[in-house]
């Protein structure tokens, strides 16, 4: 039986809330998670995102009832994953996923999506960089997909971390086990790691980012003085409900992100047969567009950490592992004041994004599907037609900032290796990596005079 398809997006609410969500009436045990017998003949199998011990605020698992017990597949096979990287080691040369590292100031044109042959989610992931090691569970990968097929048959899972997905070209229609999300450009998804999906494009060729992170889970920001409410609301986070397929006369292929690598089983059933599930580990969805904006009222350009959607904590406290930050329609109103991203030097690494429209600190060039990295330490700020236009806008009056555009950054406190892939400045399709980028910054010109303290801004 499969679920009527006008039931299939409805959400429950609430981050990281307990959920309970049942396909069939009764199909969830009452007042205990393994009953001799389940409702219905299902088994009951448990999924546990975070260790058994720890801490309770920090535990994360959910019980799921499933036609059959996932275990039922034929044996892991390695499968060619000539797009992932299995290390981010330094120094190897050769294949595209071995890596290198630069301090350079990086600009990436849009990644071109393929246009022949058919290209499915997983097929299309590439990694451009990251750090550390899924199997000491530290660091995290940033990938692009550019697919443009659905996934048949066949579900997705990685072991190696939970994804934060950011589409930028198309809509996502995300079965998983424990429901159905639909996930459009200016939303974001997260799938804990474990979690069986497929992804199909009902908009066609798609695009969009991927951070995946080792060790930690995503979680919201603590909001300090900012008080209770604010940023991403909790209540805005949704979550799928129980819908199951009872099909066992099929070929179905789940292929397994395992130490950077794909790992493929078979099974005759059909994977997406949970018809009931409790708990707080399960994947969720979050529309940018809700996420309330906090900023200066009155003078000074604040830290985009203002901006944290979601966080993924390091040991240390305050220092990520990485944040997922927007840059959303805003209004800025500071004034005498500098309007535009700062120049810096960070001692974290900046990865950033455009879903539509433009960035304040860049006149041109960081375009909708394209990227940036400035790596730790690595100067960066605007260009200098973005410099000029700021110092001298007079008087500095209410401005709408991104109207209709979205930039995000993944902030990372890693030093991130970038694949030959991502470094490559041919591309079939494209040109990717834009080797002028730093020429956005040669024309930057000295205004300084030491016998004229107000500058010469009129000459600008
Ligand atoms: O554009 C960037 O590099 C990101 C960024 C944004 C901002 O508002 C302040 C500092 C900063 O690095
Ligand atoms: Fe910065």
């Amino acid at each position: 039986m499969t679920t009527a398809k006008s039931q299939v997006y409805k959400y429950q609410q609430g981050f990281g809330n307990t959920h309970a969500t049942e396909a069939l009436e009764g199909a969830l045990p009452v007042g205990r998670n393994s009953p001799q017998k389940v409702p219905y003949g299902l088994y009951a199998e448990q999924l546990s995102g975070t260790a058994f011990t720890a801490p309770r605020a920090d535990n994360q698992r959910s019980w799921l009832y499933r036609i059959r017990p996932s275990v039922c597949h034929t044996p892991f096979e390695q499968t060619p994953s000539p797009n992932l990287v299995k290390s981010f080691e330094v120094g190897s040369a050769g294949h595209e996923t071995e890596c290198e590292s630069t301090p350079n100031q990086l600009r990436w044109s849009p990644f071109p999506v393929p246009t022949a042959g058919g290209v499915d989610f997983v097929h299309g992931m590439h990694t451009l960089c990251g750090s550390g090691n899924p199997s000491t569970r530290s660091g995290l990968a940033i990938h692009v997909y550019l697919a443009n097929t659905d996934m048949h048959s066949s579900a997705f899972y990685s072991s190696d971390g939970e994804f934060l997905i950011v589409p930028q070209q198309g809509r996502l229609d995300i079965q998983t086990e424990m429901g159905h999300l639909l996930v459009e450009p200016n939303e974001i998804v997260v799938i804990p790691r474990g979690i069986r999906y497929a992804v199909r494009l009902p908009d066609g060729p798609s695009r969009g980012y991927i951070l995946e992170v080792f060790d930690q889970r995503f979680e919201l920001p603590e909001l300090g003085p900012i008080g209770a409410n604010g940023l991403a609301n909790a209540r805005d986070f949704l979550y799928p409900t129980a819908a199951y397929e009872d099909k066992d006369d099929g070929d179905y292929a789940i292929i397994n992100k395992y130490q950077g690598q794909l790992f493929s089983i078979t099974q005759p059933h059909c994977p997406f047969d949970v018809v009931a599930w409790h708990g707080n580990y399960a994947p969720y969805k979050y529309d940018l567009r809700r996420f309330c904006t906090v900023n200066a009222v009155s003078f000074d350009h604040l830290d985009p950490s203002i901006f944290t959607v979601l966080t993924c904590r390091s040991n240390t406290p305050g220092v990520a592992i990485a944040d997922f930050v927007i840059f959303p329609p805003r209004w800025m109103v500071a004034e005498n004041t500098f309007r535009p991203p700062y120049y810096h030097r960070n001692c974290m690494s900046e990865f950033m994004g455009l879903i539509s429209g433009s960035y304040d600190a860049k006149a041109e060039g960081f375009l909708p599907g394209g990227a940036s990295l400035h790596s730790t330490m690595s100067a960066h700020g605007p260009d200098r037609a973005t410099f000029e236009k700021a110092s001298t806008e007079n008087p500095q009056v209410p401005v709408k900032l991104a109207p209709d555009g979205l930039a995000f950054m993944f902030e990372t406190s890693h030093m991130l290796a970038l694949t030959k892939w991502a470094l490559k400045k041919e591309f079939p399709g494209g040109k990717m990596l834009q080797k002028d980028y730093y020429q956005c910054w040669q024309g930057l010109r000295k205004y300084f005079d030491p016998k004229n303290k107000d500058g010469k801004w009129g000459e600008l």
